[in-house]
C-alpha cells in the first residue's frame, strides 16, 4: 500500500493512494472526512512529520572504499532536524552560506510504533514502511572534526517521498539509483550495507527511543553529486518509488510552511 500524508481544511491525515482513481482513501475514520477523496481535493504534504531523522554515515561498503576505509564497527550516526524534511516535488534550497551542495540517495525507513532496544527480528513489527530519501549535504562544511549539524541540517536537506510504501517484502535486496538531470551518479543494491536495515534500526534503538513517524536514513552508496540551481535529482528505489526534487537558489526557493 502507498500511503500519503495529506491536508484537507484543518485536518491532516494519512491516506492510501489510489493511483488509478487519482484519489486517496482516508485511513483515519475518526476525522469525519469522506472516506475517498479526489487528489484535487487534498494538499499532499511530506509523507512524514518526524520527531527526528536519524541518519547513518558510512553504511555502504562502496562508500567506505571510496573514502579509503574498510567496514569497521558501526556506522556513524547523526541527526537531521524535522525542519529539514520536504516531500516529493518540493525544492531543495541551495543556501547562500555554502557553495557546494550534494545529493546522496538513500533508503528511508519510517517507524509506525515506538520502540527501544528492539531486536533486529522484531523491527518489522515496529515499521510503518519505506520511502526514498536524499541526504542533502553542504560539502564545504564537512571539514574533519566539524560536527555534522551544519553540513546536514539546513532547511530542505531531507527530501523524503514520494510516499510511504508499506509492502516491501525484503529491504536487503533493493536496487537504488540516483540521477541528476538524467545522469546516473549512484547505483547500488541495499545488499551492500554494512548494517542491514533491520540491524541498523535495532542498533539505533539501543541509543535512543524511536517514536512513531521517526525516520531512519540508512546510508548512501559511493558517488553523490553536486547540485546547481535548476538541477533535477531523482532517487529511485525498486519496489518503493521515485523521489523527484529540483534544486533552487536560496532566493528562489519557496519558504517552508
Ligand atoms: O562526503 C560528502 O560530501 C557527503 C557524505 C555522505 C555520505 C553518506 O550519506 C553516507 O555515507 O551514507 C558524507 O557525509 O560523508
Amino acid at each position: 500500500m502507498k500511503v500519503l500524508r495529506v491536508r484537507r481544511g484543518a485536518a491532516t491525515f494519512y491516506a492510501q493512494l489510489l493511483l488509478e482513481e487519482r484519489a486517496v482513501r482516508c485511513l483515519d475514520r475518526t476525522l469525519g472526512v469522506p472516506e475517498v477523496l479526489p487528489l484535487t481535493e487534498v494538499s499532499v504534504l511530506a509523507p512524514v512529520a518526524p520527531s527526528k531523522v536519524v541518519c547513518a554515515q558510512g553504511n555502504f561498503r562502496s562508500r567506505l572504499e571510496e573514502i579509503g576505509r574498510g567496514p569497521g564497527d558501526a556506522p556513524m550516526l547523526f541527526l537531521k532536524p524535522p525542519t529539514a524534511v520536504i516531500g516529493n516535488g518540493q525544492s531543495i534550497m541551495l543556501p547562500r552560506a555554502t557553495s557546494r551542495v550534494e545529493a546522496w540517495g538513500e533508503l528511508a525507513m519510517i517507524l509506525g510504533r515506538g520502540c527501544r532496544n528492539v531486536a533486529p527480528e522484531d523491527v518489522p513489527r515496529h515499521l510503518f514502511g519505506y520511502s526514498c530519501a536524499n541526504d542533502v549535504t553542504a560539502g564545504d562544511f564537512l571539514a574533519p572534526g566539524e560536527p555534522l549539524g551544519r553540513a546536514k541540517g539546513f532547511d530542505t536537506f531531507a527530501p523524503i517521498g514520494p510516499w510511504i510504501e508499506t509492502a516491501v517484502a525484503d529491504p536487503t535486496q533493493l536496487w537504488l539509483r540516483t540521477t541528476v538531470n538524467g545522469a546516473v551518479i549512484q547505483e547500488s543494491s541495499t545488499g551492500d550495507m554494512v548494517l542491514s536495515p533491520y540491524a541498523l534500526v535495532s542498533f539505533i534503538s539501543t541509543i535512543m527511543t524511536l517514536l512513531p513517524g521517526d525516520v531512519i536514513l540508512t546510508g548512501s552508496p559511493s558517488g553523490g553529486g553536486r547540485l546547481a540551481p535548476g538541477d533535477e535529482v531523482r532517487v529511485e528505489i525498486d519496489a518503493v518509488g521515485v523521489l523527484i526534487n529540483a534544486a533552487k537558489a536560496e532566493e528562489e526557493a519557496a519558504p517552508l510552511q
